[in-house]
């Protein structure tokens, strides 16, 4: 049995495909085209218990207990066996998606490899904290803190990037020697089933990795978040349903690690190279359609360059190539669903209403018969709008940016400060001291000069206020994914 066969996305429990039964599935939509590719098995309440249960009874029988170096094999083996297996994934990611094929190479799949061996190599070298106490009389205690498994950890993870922030999580969660229930969106069930088929080969027991389908309220996310076998929920998605997991696992004051949201801005100051920045500014704010918690949608450009910068990212807008994601030349893919591209479509409206004007973008495309029935969208450009206004301030989540001018480096702070998120933000000057000062006055989680999305998977990535609950990356990964306990004896 594999994860996807005769037209059905499996659930994945306790070692096994389970049998799929019609009664309760959703479909598997291609958002490039908009055709059903497959029917997805719904877990109802029983599965996602067995799943939790299974979890538990694999932590019992030995996992929690698995030596580092064995884990870290392990862990190492699956980077292997996605590499062997990269153009299923490759595949797999772009039927949900529609994203264009080279980034679901160069990036989604590309990082899942990075995300097995980053955190093969953090936890193998991981040591533990140790203190020699001196206390009165001369005499001394010996402090040691040693680290053990969360337990049995439910991950929740969106459809922009799915395997990237599937890894991302399940990575660092199996190194610490946890196990793991995953919920994946419903947009996107492919990734998470066909990791199963990996993990199993590369010789996961059974139980340690199971998956759960399902979508909205009184479904599989709500059955596995307010389940009392469950011991810490990490979770990639919005604010608003963040929120409501923060609830549901408040009575049992279970741990939450949450990647929200944002409405990420950008400084651009006049002493910068324009094409340089607009390299940069162009990724930040289209990359994956703008479907990325990190994206761009507030640029704030020194007066004296705006009409360079705006014209400039109004050409570079227009060089994306939008159309069929199996094309090399595809720059830019569909947005995930009608839905979605609703949602999108309304900020379009509220913007002219705001008063914004259209300097590129605003609608849908025509790309022709085949992909008509898929969710695209132009890539889109306003001026004429304030921090005041609701495109301004709230996540469109789209290929989006609003352009507004600003003429000292307080005022750039303050406009780019002035927002209830505190994801990503990005300094784009050749003053590097400016650019460090700039940096770190910004309200974020993470802040980059002169790049965008440059990652180093050891540093602390999260985001503050609306944007999130605590940081994974590096050490901030094991304090999430272990439950430290203090030795002290008296010497
Ligand atoms: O790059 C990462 O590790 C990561 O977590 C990206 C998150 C993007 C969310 O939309």
């Amino acid at each position: 049995m594999t994860s996807q066969c005769d037209g059905w996305i499996r659930n994945y429990v306790d070692g096994s495909y389970v049998e799929p039964d019609e009664s309760s599935s959703f479909d598997q939509v291609d958002p490039a085209t908009g055709r059903v590719l497959a029917r997805v098995h719904e877990a109802d309440k029983a599965l996602v218990d067995r799943a939790v249960t299974s979890a538990r009874r694999a932590l019992d029988n030995g996992w929690a207990d698995t030596p580092v170096r064995e884990r870290t094999a392990l862990l190492r083996r699956a980077a292997d066996r996605i590499e062997e297996r990269f153009e299923e994934f490759v595949a797999a990611e772009m039927a949900d998606t529609g994203k264009p094929i080279t980034q679901a190479r160069e990036l989604d799949v590309a990082r899942a490899l990075t995300n097995f061996r980053t955190f093969a190599d953090i936890v193998a070298a991981a040591g533990q904290e140790s203190f020699v106490t001196d206390l009165a009389g001369g005499k001394q205690a010996l402090n040691y803190a040693i680290r053990k498994p969360l337990g049995v950890v439910a991950v929740i993870v969106p459809w922009n990037l799915p395997l990237l922030l599937l890894t991302w999580k399940v990575a660092p969660a199996l190194a610490c020697g946890n196990s793991v229930v995953v919920k994946p969106s419903e947009e996107t069930p492919a990734t998470a089933s066909l990791l199963a088929e990996v993990l199993e080969e590369v010789g996961l027991p059974a139980g340690v990795y199971n998956v759960v389908h399902g979508f909205g309220a009184n479904s599989a996310g709500e059955f596995l978040t307010t389940h009392p076998g469950i011991d810490g929920v990490t979770f990639t998605g919005s604010s608003a349903t963040g929120s409501h997991v923060m609830k549901t696992v408040a009575p049992r004051v279970r741990p939450v690690s949450f990647e929200l949201g944002g409405k990420n801005a950008a400084i651009v100051f006049d002493d910068v190279d324009i094409d340089e920045a607009l390299t940069g500014l162009t990724k930040s704010v289209f990359t994956n359609t703008g479907q990325v918690c990190l994206c761009t949608e507030r640029v704030y450009v020194h007066r004296s360059i705006f009409d360079d910068i705006a014209g400039g990212l109004v050409e570079r807008a227009a060089g994306l190539r939008l159309g069929d994601p199996t094309l090399d030349a595809t720059t830019t893919g569909p947005l995930i669903s009608q839905a979605h591209r609703k949602k999108v479509l309304d900020y379009f409206e509220i913007a002219e209403q705001e008063g914004a004007k259209v300097l590129t973008g605003g609608g849908i495309p025509d790309l022709g018969q085949e992909l008509s029935g898929g969710s695209w969208i132009e890539p889109t450009l306003w001026t004429g709008l304030t921090n005041k206004d609701r495109v301004v301030r709230e996540e469109i989540f789209g290929p989006v940016a609003a352009l507004i001018p600003f003429e000292t480096e307080a005022e750039a702070i303050a406009l780019a400060n002035d927002t209830e998120y505190g994801l990503a933000a990005s300094v784009w000057t050749n003053d590097l001291r400016r650019g460090h000062r700039v940096a770190q006055k910004m309200n974020v989680g993470i802040s980059w000069v002169n790049t965008w999305f440059t990652r180093e998977l050891r540093s602390p990535f999260g985001g503050m206020g609306l944007s999130g609950i605590g940081r994974e990356g590096g050490e901030s990964s094991l304090h999430f994914y272990t439950e430290p306990t203090n030795v002290c004896v008296q010497l």
